[in-house]
């Protein structure tokens, strides 16, 4: 049973920093629970205003519905005293249903629905699928604005009259004109947060937007350093925020690009090189090499950014 109403849900998760902790993997690359469990705890406990169980970063996407629904439920166990926990939702409409069903039984108080795979969509399709979802469960849904999920103003606009427990969007296209036109149509029906990746990176103007928070991967592994940065970005700080894009986020980006599907790789490689190893990613991602993992621990000790209780990396 959700202790959060759908509006309720909203008016928290706006308000802070979002978690999209990564999914733990054993060295076979099955769903690690130790880990994972462990990883949940301290994520939950630093300050967050939300926790998203299997997003992007969380590698939803390579997740079966059983894993999927497992992970759900370690969430909530293990963070949903803490903070709202949401499952994520993707794939085919009739997966996204079954997973978002089976977030609402893990406890989740609400989800994410990541973009259909494969095949081109259009808005009456897309309508179709995210009414399919709301009309599922009770639990709040935030629909997740990339790749082939593309939604227009009209059609946020239509979901959002016909189902109360529409709560949000999230973006992580950057098209500031089409943001602008579903921001300026739904208003404050819903709310919103940025998505795109490596989204410090990008938090300051669309806070402009409306955005007043976003998904932070890095959190995973620098999560005091992440909560800074928002805070500075709350304050419209933007000397602040500008320095802490020069230290740390900017150089980050430039080893996130070595590799196409590093935007999640760098996630897990900022555990190892904290020294909280959350295991490897699944194919058809590939793990960080030695090297760039130890480029990145090098860039988190010359930011000064390493967490209190994390060593630093055995040199290789
Ligand atoms: O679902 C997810 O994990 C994301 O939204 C992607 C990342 O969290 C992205 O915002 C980032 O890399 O900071």
């Amino acid at each position: 049973m959700a202790k959060y109403t759908p509006h309720e849900l909203a008016a928290q998760l706006k308000e802070g920093l979002l978690s999209f902790p990564v999914t733990a993997f054993t060295a076979d690359l099955e769903v690690d629970e130790e880990s994972y469990r462990r990883h949940l705890n301290w994520q939950a406990r630093q300050g967050v205003a939300g926790l998203f169980a299997a997003g992007g970063t969380g590698e939803g996407f390579s997740l079966s519905p059983e894993e999927n629904a497992f992970v759900a439920r370690m969430a909530v166990e293990e963070a949903g005293d803490v903070v709202p926990v949401l499952g994520s939702a993707g794939g085919a409409t009739y997966l996204a249903v079954a997973n978002a069903r089976a977030a609402q039984a893990a406890g989740c108080e609400g989800l994410l629905l990541l973009p259909p795979y494969l095949t081109e969509c259009d808005q009456l399709g897309l309508e179709a699928h995210v009414d399919a979802v709301c009309s599922a469960v009770d639990i709040g849904v935030i629909v997740y604005n990339r790749a082939n999920a593309i939604y227009r103003a009209d059609t946020i606009s239509r979901l959002a009259a016909k189902h109360e427990n529409f709560i949000g969007f999230k973006d992580a296209t950057g098209d500031i004109e089409a943001v602008t036109r579903v921001v300026a149509t739904a208003g404050d029906r819903l709310f919103y947060l940025g998505g795109l990746p490596t989204a410090e990176t990008f938090a300051l103007p669309m806070l402009q937007l409306g955005m007043s928070t976003y998904s932070s991967a890095m959190y995973n592994f620098v999560p005091e350093f992440a909560l800074e940065f928002y805070a500075d970005v709350r304050r419209q700080d933007r000397i602040a925020v500008t320095e802490k894009l020069n230290r740390f986020v900017l150089p980050y980006l430039e080893i996130r690009d070595r590799v196409k599907g590093y935007g999640v790789s760098i996630v897990k490689g900022g555990l190892k090189a904290v020294g909280r190893d959350a295991g490897p990613v699944r194919p058809p991602l590939q793990d960080m090499t030695a090297q760039d993992i130890q480029d990145l621990s090098d860039l988190i000790d010359a930011a000064g950014i390493r967490p209190a209780e994390a060593p630093a990396l055995a040199s290789a």
